[in-house]
């Protein structure tokens, strides 16, 4: 099932009309539609499958670790539908020579981003993803981000920035190598 525009219309007029908004005022007549197009656009990721970008990699002897760092990201809390974005920074180590494409590693990224997310899962899902994809001897993603919801509600915190580190394979078992990711991607 892909995006219902005409339901999103239908809920985002009821919002406007509970706000005490007059959804025909002329300025916000076609705000239904709009929201129901960036709604479609922002949660693309629910439907479709990030592993598709993973299925060509090129066959090169290489035996160390790839860090593409600062992919930026956009996505959406789950809790409240405000943006958090950031940064993703992504080590994978590859095994049996099988490298991917670096852009690959980003359109993973932004897939798992369109979608009602939190921080720590999108995480576990951009690694997984790698992890389960291709031949490798682990997967690192490191991720920060400002939540707005924290920042234009609530707790309001500007500034607060939420860290979150997901690691398999020997990027979980060997420390020095974790530690020296960490080191590369703060410098
Ligand atoms: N762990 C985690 N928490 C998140 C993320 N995005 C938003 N949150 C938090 O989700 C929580 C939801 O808490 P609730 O108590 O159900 O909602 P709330 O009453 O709006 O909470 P406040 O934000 O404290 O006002 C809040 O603490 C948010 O800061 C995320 O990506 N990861
Ligand atoms: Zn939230």
């Amino acid at each position: 099932m892909s995006v219902d525009k005409s339901k999103i219309e239908t809920a985002v007029k009821m919002i406007l009309e509970a706000v005490g908004e007059d959804p025909n005022r002329p300025g916000i007549i076609d705000t239904p539609a709009r929201v129901a197009r960036m709604y479609e656009e922002v949660f693309s990721g629910l439907h479709e499958d990030p592993k598709k970008h993973l299925e060509v990699y090129f066959s090169e002897e290489y035996d160390q670790y790839v860090v593409v760092q600062d992919i930026v990201f956009h996505s959406m809390c789950e809790h409240h539908l405000l943006p958090f974005f950031g940064r993703v920074h992504v080590a994978y180590y590859p095994e049996n020579n099988e490298v991917v494409g670096l852009s690959k590693i980003a359109r993973v990224t932004d897939v798992i981003s369109r979608r009602p997310q939190l921080q720590e899962r999108m995480g576990k899902q951009i690694g997984d993803t790698i992890a389960n994809s291709i031949q490798s001897k682990g997967v690192m993603v490191v991720i920060e981000a400002e939540h707005m919801c924290m920042v234009m509600r609530g707790i309001k915190k500007p500034g607060a920035i939420t860290k979150t580190i997901y690691s398999t394979g020997i990027f979980k078992e060997d420390l020095a190598m974790r530690q020296e990711v960490l080191n590369l991607i703060k410098g």
